[in-house]
């Protein structure tokens, strides 16, 4: 630990403002505690094990604390715009889905024409808008695929795509992109990240397989600063405006389109995509498990049910689990629409920072609570990957304690069983 904190407070003096030096200082000195070196086994950090209360609201605090409300207000804004017209992008595609839009990659995951539209004009106007020489994105996609002669047709029909999004939005007079112009925009994403500096995080399409599902999508665009995330919007064309849960469903599929978004600070927003009804949100209150649902992905391979389940059975949680694809589950959450979300991914999945950086910022600064499932604080400034020890579990800072404890329990139980 020792060791830690001088080579914080080297950081801290080399990057910070002296004004700022303590605060950074005490921040990150509280997050090393909450990072002991990633460890396989399923183990509660030393202060968790000892309070899961106070290392809850002090994980809550600490992204709070600092006082950055008049920070990134343009940054915010130009992400909101940003994902506004990505989303404008996805939703004219998807609402002409063809399966020959469909590519299949070395991974073979579904990528399809909207998320390397959706890549290419966010990285236009986040380049436009905030010029600088150190513009650095980190975005899941990349052209390599798009480059190659089979895919010339595709690449003309993003290239339209953007070109007409652009045009629609009228703020931009210049001469149509090239389709050079939008391999290189859709390349400025592959930025790797890290701790110092400032890095644009961006899921252009998070969710793909909802997406093409005609599902919940989201676009997911963040700013780290210094490795923390401080500015996230959360683009879900397809989340219903009331709370997801609502039983009348002419109100539910009457309107549509939410854009969540939140700065270090200054607390969480949600609007509609159109831009009309702004309002502050918070997560769920509650502190009885009994009343609360739980959020998890739609598809199996991505997240265990069968673990969720017993995790939600032994919190006493009665309602059946909602399960939608995306970061939309974080906006959802932010709202509270429901209390929990659980993501315990199988064994060997390493997560990705784009999955979880706007979500994160949606939640925690709706006052919520996001950890590991060992309660550890996720840390996006370790590059394109988020280590995690088994899995992202959020709710809010009451629920916590209890959370942990079934994370736990669940975890040592499937273990034991797989080892007989
Ligand atoms: N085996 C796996 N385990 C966990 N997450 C996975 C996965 N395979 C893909 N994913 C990630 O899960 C994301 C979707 O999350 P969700 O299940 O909540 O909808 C995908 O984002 P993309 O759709 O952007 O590729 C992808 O990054
Ligand atoms: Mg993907
Ligand atoms: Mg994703
Ligand atoms: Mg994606």
């Amino acid at each position: 630990m020792a060791t830690s904190y001088s080579v914080v407070r080297a950081f801290s003096k080399r990057y910070t403002p002296s004004f700022l030096s303590p605060l950074l200082l005490s921040f990150n000195v509280c997050n090393l505690s909450f990072f002991p070196s990633s460890s396989s086994s399923v183990a509660l950090s030393s202060e968790a094990k000892k309070s899961p209360a106070r290392a809850c609201s002090s994980l809550s605090a600490s992204a709070t604390t600092m006082s950055f409300s008049s920070s990134y207000e343009k940054e915010l804004s130009v992400a909101k715009k940003a994902a506004s017209l990505a989303a404008k992008l996805c939703q004219a595609v998807q609402f002409e889905l063809l399966q020959s839009d469909v590519q299949s990659k070395l991974d073979k995951s579904p990528v399809t024409i909207a998320d390397y539209g959706s890549q290419a004009l966010v990285s236009f106007v986040l380049e436009r808008e905030l010029p600088s020489e150190s513009f650095s994105l980190v975005a899941e996609e990349d052209s390599g695929d798009l480059r190659k002669d089979s895919a010339r047709e595709t690449l003309e029909r993003i290239t339209k795509l953007v070109n007409e999004t652009i045009a629609l939005d009228g703020s931009y007079v210049i001469p149509p992109l090239t389709a050079e112009d939008v391999l290189a925009a859709i390349d400025r994403g592959k930025s790797e990240g890290g701790p110092y500096g400032r890095h644009w995080v961006l899921d252009p399409i998070d969710g793909t397989k909802g997406f093409l599902r005609g599902d919940q999508y989201a676009i997911a665009l963040a700013l780290l600063d210094e490795g923390r995330v401080v500015v996230g919007v959360l683009g879900c064309p397809n989340l219903p405006l009331v709370p997801i849960n609502t039983v009348d469903k002419l109100a539910v599929d009457s309107a549509r389109g939410c854009l969540f978004s939140a700065r270090i600070g200054a607390g969480t927003h949600m609007e509609s995509l159109d831009g009309s009804q702004t309002q502050k949100v918070h997560v769920s209150a509650t502190e009885n498990p009994a009343e609360a649902s739980f959020f998890e992905s739609f598809e199996a391979a991505h997240s265990m049910h069968d673990l969720s389940k017993n995790i939600a059975q032994k919190l006493g949680v009665q309602a059946p689990p909602v399960r939608i694809d995306s970061q939309a589950k974080y906006g959802a959450l932010s709202r509270g629409d429901g209390a929990f979300y659980l993501r315990i991914a199988h064994r060997g999945y390493r997560e990705k920072i784009w999955d979880h950086a706007a979500g994160f910022i949606v939640v925690t600064e709706a006052g919520g609570v996001v950890t590991d499932a060992a309660g550890n604080a996720l840390d996006f400034s370790r590059g394109r990957y988020l280590d995690v020890d088994t899995g992202i579990i959020v709710t809010n800072a009451k629920l916590m304690p209890l959370l942990l404890n079934a994370v736990q329990a669940a975890i040592r139980e499937s273990q034991s069983a797989a080892s007989l």
